[in-house]
């Protein structure tokens, strides 16, 4: 799987700096089986799939399994039809609003000793908390449920500054209740050990939340396979289903695109890369926000190189925007893309 790269970008001298990229700019993701780690975007579906809300329906006798408050919002874990339970939104949200934050129940990582060290964690939990994990899903045992298939199926890479290097995966107990869409509504954002939920655009009132577990600049062929390989189900979101030859091309281009990026040196190029994956991400309806970002890193970064105070500004205030809707207002790299901005007003 294509891990997330994500080099610094360095300001010119006496130029506005760039917000830090590494950590802050990478994006989280979950753990997949054993060490197989996906790399988790956020994507919308076609310019034709309007966001509908997907079928949410609780079962009958089900009883919500959790509550979770995050500021005002409330959330309602319910059975979702062919998901297993998922999240439910119950008041309408705004792009950019907070979710939910949570902090994980047990820090961990891949190999055997620190699952033998997450279990000895996990016996010190109080009871309630143990129990809660145990309920948590497993999709990946064959046979009985095992706490390995749990962290494999819940557990998620957390980055930045982490109180334990060596367990850089995390589990959290209310996130592990929120499933996957190529078309997700919300996306992730880790900050001082929390792991913090951004709804990605508008969100109606009884929608079910979700996240990406992986990368989505892929033809739906190989998302499915990254989702079946690392989470064993087949993906039927609206983008899947509603799967158009014009929209994998675009997606594959994207990501085309955003390896060149990386790759280009002439200032000039780069802002042209850069204006076309935002338009692309416009055009396949993309979401998350984390894309954009990116784009705009890049893009403010070359536009300075030419001296291009017309565009410079532009990327700074699209850049701005799409941070505060992946990691809100408090986050240190919303606070530099502010810093960015305000050099330009
Ligand atoms: C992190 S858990 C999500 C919550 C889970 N549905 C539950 O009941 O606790 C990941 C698992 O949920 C299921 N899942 C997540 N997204 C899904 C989707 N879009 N379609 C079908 N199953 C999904 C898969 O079984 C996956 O391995």
């Amino acid at each position: 799987m294509r891990p997330w790269r994500s080099p610094r970008i360095t300001a010119p001298v006496n130029a506005p700096h760039l917000p830090a990229s590494g950590a802050a700019h990478r994006r989280q993701r979950l753990a997949g089986r054993g060490t197989a780690v996906a790399v988790a975007v956020t994507a919308l579906g076609s310019a034709a799939a309007r966001r509908t809300p997907r079928a949410a329906r609780r079962s009958p006798g089900t009883e919500p399994r959790g509550e979770a408050r995050s500021s005002d919002v409330t959330l309602e874990v319910v059975e979702v039809f062919g998901c297993g339970l998922g999240t439910l939104s119950l008041k309408d949200l705004e792009p950019g609003e907070l979710v939910l934050a949570e902090r994980p129940v047990l820090r961990f990582d891949a190999s055997d000793a620190a699952l033998r060290r997450a279990e000895r964690r996990l016996a010190q939990l109080p009871r309630a908390q143990r129990d809660a994990v145990l309920e948590l899903e497993d999709s990946v045992s064959f046979g009985p449920k095992t706490f390995r298939g749990i962290l494999e199926t819940n557990g998620m890479d957390c980055e930045g500054p982490v109180s334990s290097e060596s367990d850089p995966k995390a589990l959290f107990l209310r996130l592990s209740r929120l499933n996957h869409s190529c078309n997700a509504n919300c996306d992730y954002s880790w900050r001082q050990d929390i792991m913090e939920i951004y709804a990605q655009r508008k969100i109606i009132a009884g929608e079910e939340l979700c996240i990406p577990y992986i990368d989505l600049r892929e033809p739906r062929q190989v998302r499915r396979q990254m989702l079946k390989e690392n989470w064993c189900f087949r993906c039927e979101c609206e983008v899947c289903s509603a799967w158009t030859v014009a929209s994998d091309a675009r997606r594959v281009r994207l990501g085309e695109l955003s390896a060149m990026m990386y790759r280009a040196r002439a200032p000039e190029r780069l802002v042209r890369i850069a204006r076309k994956l935002l338009r692309l991400y416009k055009e396949e309806c993309i979401n998350a926000q984390s894309y954009r970002k990116e784009a705009c890193k890049f893009g403010y970064e070359a536009s300075l190189r030419l001296e291009d105070v017309d565009l410079a500004p532009r990327f700074a205030r699209l850049g701005l925007q799409s941070s505060l809707i992946c990691h809100g207002p408090a986050h240190e790299e919303t606070q530099e893309w502010l810093e960015i901005s305000s050099l330009w007003s």
